[in-house]
């Protein structure tokens, strides 16, 4: 009897000679058949039974299609500029201030919590309000291969491990980014144009796996060479692979969905990854390594979880999805900013300069230090409060049209399933199966909230935290608010989002200290774009990189 780890290598081996025509020829039909019952099915067939609130002026068939024209658009465009997920929620934040309200996407009502009722919404036990039936309906964990949300081990390994040693974590990232940065960034002579967002990746990727598996599958001290590049390409592809997989899963109904995911070819990637992430484990368990997730996570196993090499696979992907993903995007993001806001950068190499001494004369990584870089804290928190900060992956080449960009699951940032009746103080009653967000994307762009909210003001929240002790908490980068939900809400909040920050500022540090940039003259190309509730950032971007010129 086979192994599901070998069943998911021999698919990876057969799955090669497949004739490209068959994959094409299934890939059309399903798309045939997903935009005829995407249209016909969701909001008709599975209204929300006893959900009263209020919404568009249009109705659910119409807010399902208009979200489904974004989606429509994924085969056909080089890019998508569709805001409709984005512009209803804006237009409801201004328009119900203080009110519950529901969105219609092609999977049925989507309700929102506004920030007065947040409080009370978190402060809901798991069995009344679940983060894993949330979890489980986003990324269809019966069908896909993505971590089964009850499989604990590896959000506990997050808690107890990474978050409450990020200064050990932080000497790791400090040790590899000797040799990653390097390999990635070189010199640059004149102003040269590059795409950044590749490079970004590939240290990020190379880092989280050294943290998430060890050596030598990952990067030994700075040496890239000594990665496993299958296994970087999967975590860097995964989440790419795996929502695209999703993408045409959800145009079926529920009951159809066990048999139509064997149409989908990205869910066979998606599979194929998972049975890689089984073999790298296996192998990275004969090599003890210094903190790394692999064996803290087997550790915390049962014996006889201990050898399902599957499982622990699936969590790896999951460490991918969930860390790597999420933190190239904020550097990626924070990069665009200040290609487009150059003024801020003797600022920040000032800030830089003050704490940590002369450039390139780093001392060994003090958690104080990071917190003394105020201004460079704002700078990143700003850039996520109007870009986003959630999850991204590359897009694939079967979708050409999405080569170009990265994704992020806009609505996850707090993302909940009613299991047991609920009813708010404002008397909003919400029955089991209602599906549960915060409008965090909605929020960031509320004036009441944020003055001039369009406006890029890269030290926004360091002015707003000279004003109070309680405000030089709540403005920091990884601060939890009811208006920031960028990292979540509650007990469920991301607990890597320590990690995440010194991460970033690493890198940022890093670049600024090293480089001037700059955007191209008369560039117009989109940093990112709206998407059927997905955030894509445009990786292909470029912007203009030199050596720094001291003066
Ligand atoms: C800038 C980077 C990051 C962002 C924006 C981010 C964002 C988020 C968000 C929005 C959630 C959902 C919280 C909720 O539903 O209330 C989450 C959960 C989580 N994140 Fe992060 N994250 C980041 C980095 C990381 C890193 C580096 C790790 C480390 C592996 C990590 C591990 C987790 C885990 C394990 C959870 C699940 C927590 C639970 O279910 O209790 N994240 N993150």
């Amino acid at each position: 009897m086979l192994s599901l780890p070998e069943l998911a290598s021999i698919a990876h081996k057969l799955l090669v000679p497949f004739s490209i025509a068959f994959i094409f020829t299934i890939s059309v039909c399903t798309i045939i058949c997903s935009v005829d019952l995407s249209i016909l099915l969701p909001s008709i067939l599975r209204p929300q039974k006893g959900l009263a609130l209020p919404s568009l002026n249009q109705s659910r068939w119409m807010q399902a299609r208009c979200w489904k024209d974004n989606a429509a658009s994924l085969v056909q465009q080089a890019y998508i500029k569709i805001v409709c997920s984005d512009a209803v929620l804006t237009v409801f934040l201004l328009q119900f201030p203080g009110k519950v309200f529901q969105v219609f996407d092609p999977d049925g009502p989507q309700v929102f919590i506004p920030p007065n009722l947040m409080d009370e919404i978190e402060a809901f036990p798991d069995n009344v309000l679940s983060i894993s039936d949330g979890v489980k309906e986003l990324f269809q964990t019966e069908h896909t291969m993505f971590p089964d949300p009850g499989n604990q081990e590896w959000i506990t390994w997050t808690k107890q491990n990474l978050d409450k040693n990020v200064a050990k974590y932080s000497a790791i990232v400090k040790q590899e980014l000797s040799g990653l940065f390097p390999w990635q960034f070189q010199r640059y002579g004149g102003w040269q144009p590059i795409q950044a967002h590749p490079k970004l990746v590939q240290i990020v990727a190379a880092i989280a796996s050294r943290i998430f598996l060890g050596h030598p599958i990952g990067t030994k001290e700075g040496q890239p060479s000594r990665k496993n590049p299958e296994w970087i390409m999967a975590t860097i592809t995964y989440p790419r692979d795996l929502f695209i997989a999703i993408y045409f899963l959800n145009f079926w109904p529920r009951w159809l969905r066990s048999v139509a995911k064997y149409m989908i070819p990205h869910m066979w990637v998606s599979w194929m990854h998972a049975g890689l992430a089984a073999r790298v484990v296996e192998e990275a368990l004969q090599h003890p390594a210094n903190g790394d997730a692999a064996h803290g996570v087997y550790e915390m196993l049962s014996e006889e979880k201990k050898n399902d090499y599957l499982s622990q696979g699936r969590a790896q992907l999951g460490f991918a999805m969930a860390g790597m993903h999420t933190t190239i995007r904020v550097i990626s993001q924070a990069l665009f900013d200040l290609a487009e806001h150059p003024e801020y950068i003797p600022m920040l190499r000032e800030e830089i300069k003050k704490v940590w001494g002369p450039r390139d004369a780093y001392k060994e990584p003090i958690m104080e230090q990071f917190a003394s870089l105020k201004k460079l804290d704002s700078f990143m928190k700003e850039s996520m409060r109007l870009h986003g900060g959630v999850s991204e992956s590359m897009l694939p080449s079967p979708l050409s049209s999405f080569q170009n960009q990265t994704l992020t699951n806009e609505k996850a940032s707090f993302r909940r399933k009613v299991l047991q009746p609920i009813t708010l103080s404002d008397g909003t009653f919400l029955p089991p199966g209602t599906s549960v967000y915060f409008p965090t994307h909605a929020l960031s762009h509320d004036p009441s909230i944020f003055p001039d909210p369009d406006k890029f003001d890269g030290l926004r929240f360091y002015k707003l935290r000279q004003r109070s002790q309680a405000d030089a908490n709540k403005h920091q980068f990884t601060a939890i608010d009811n208006h920031a939900t960028y990292f979540g809400a509650g007990r469920h909040a991301c607990p890597g989002r320590t990690f995440a920050g010194v991460l970033a500022k690493w890198i940022l540090i890093a670049l600024v200290t090293r480089y001037d940039f700059k955007i191209i003259e008369g560039d117009s190309t989109p940093r990112d774009f709206q998407f059927s509730g997905l955030l894509l950032v445009n990786t292909k971007k470029m912007i203009m990189i030199r050596d720094r010129v001291v003066v």
